[in-house]
């Protein structure tokens, strides 16, 4: 059970209004990795968000073969190719990441990238690097880590792990249909590695096991491929303008679900795709300055 004497429910944090001089380079850069044929669009979802969610550059590596299709999507991204196979990333994929994330100011990294050597290479080498850049987990980035017996080890607080319950299950050991205990074994991850869980469903629970919140937004129209992966690419957008880890991972989820909350007043909830809510990202910041 998530003990409210032992964790505190902060209030919505906000971001700071911006300079009337200032430029790109005072809103971060993002480094998003993932992707694999077939699953091009999710990472480009995640990078799209970035943008709308503030970032002031936003780079995203992707297998080779999959390059000209992720460049395709939006043009205000960069794009860097990284050697691969057939199933996605190759092993040398990782020193060359290594080297990208020296110019990065937040490391994003997961979705449709899935978990070949490769991905287990580049998800080890971030976890490794003596830094305090932030860095956000997702999708098959924790599906790797949970290949790791001492993945806990691995963590630190600049990270934050956004699983769905199925990933928490195979992360945490503990069942997808207990969800209080799903919760409590994300307070008890926060207390011994200083990470934030962002634990996904329909009142996403975000804990860094002093400090725990549950998310008031978001409708039932957002269980559909590839939200999951705005929600990471607007986590990166907010770490990128200097919120703090807790800060963007609570203010993140709220954006997340009041994009997915307008969306639906406008397409409905059975129509709802994540490209809607990349749609409605601004208008759900916009509404920021009601709360
Ligand atoms: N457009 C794209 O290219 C997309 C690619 N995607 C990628 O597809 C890969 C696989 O991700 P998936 O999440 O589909 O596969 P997973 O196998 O991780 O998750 C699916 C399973 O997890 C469990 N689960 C998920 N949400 C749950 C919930 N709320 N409550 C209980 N159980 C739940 C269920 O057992 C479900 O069958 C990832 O790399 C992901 O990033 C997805 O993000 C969808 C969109
Ligand atoms: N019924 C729901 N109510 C509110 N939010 C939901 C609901 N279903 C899904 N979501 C949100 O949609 C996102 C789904 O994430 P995820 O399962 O990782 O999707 P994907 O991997 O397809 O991108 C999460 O942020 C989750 O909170
Ligand atoms: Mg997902």
């Amino acid at each position: 059970m998530v003990n409210e004497m032992t964790t505190r429910s902060p209030a919505l944090p906000q971001l700071a209004p911006r300079d009337a001089d200032s430029h790109k380079g005072d809103y971060g850069r993002v480094l998003l990795i993932g992707g694999s044929p077939g699953m091009a669009g999710s990472i480009s979802l995640s990078a799209s968000a970035s943008i709308r969610s503030g970032a002031g550059l936003v780079t995203v590596a992707v297998p080779r073969r999959c390059l000209e299709t992720v460049a395709g999507y939006d043009r205000c991204y960069m794009t860097v190719a990284l050697p691969d196979d057939l199933k996605g990333f190759y092993e040398l994929a990782a020193s060359r990441v290594a080297q990208l994330s020296e110019s990065a100011t937040v490391l994003g990294c997961g979705p449709g990238m899935r978990t070949g050597v490769g991905a287990e290479g580049i998800v080890k080498t971030l976890c490794s690097q003596e830094s305090d850049k932030p860095l956000v987990f997702d999708a098959d980035a924790l599906n790797c880590l949970s290949q790791c017996d001492d993945w806990k080890s691995m963590l630190a607080p600049r990270m934050i792990l956004t699983p769905h319950p199925g990933e928490w299950e195979r992360l945490s050991g503990v069942a997808a249909s207990d969800r209080k205990a799903q919760e409590a074994a994300a307070v008890e991850t926060g207390k011994a590695t200083g990470a934030t869980i962002v634990l996904k469903g329909s009142k996403t629970f975000v804990t860094d096991g002093k400090k725990s919140v549950h998310n008031s937004t978001g409708n039932p129209g957002m269980a559909s491929g590839g939200s999951g992966d705005v929600l990471t690419g607007v986590l990166c957008g907010l770490l990128a303008q200097g919120l703090a880890v807790f800060e963007a991972a609570h203010l993140g989820v709220f954006v997340h679900g009041r994009a997915g909350d307008l969306a639906a007043e406008s397409v409905g909830q059975i129509s709802l795709s994540a490209s809607d809510l990349l749609q409605h990202l601004p208008a759900a910041f916009m509404s920021l300055s009601d709360q």
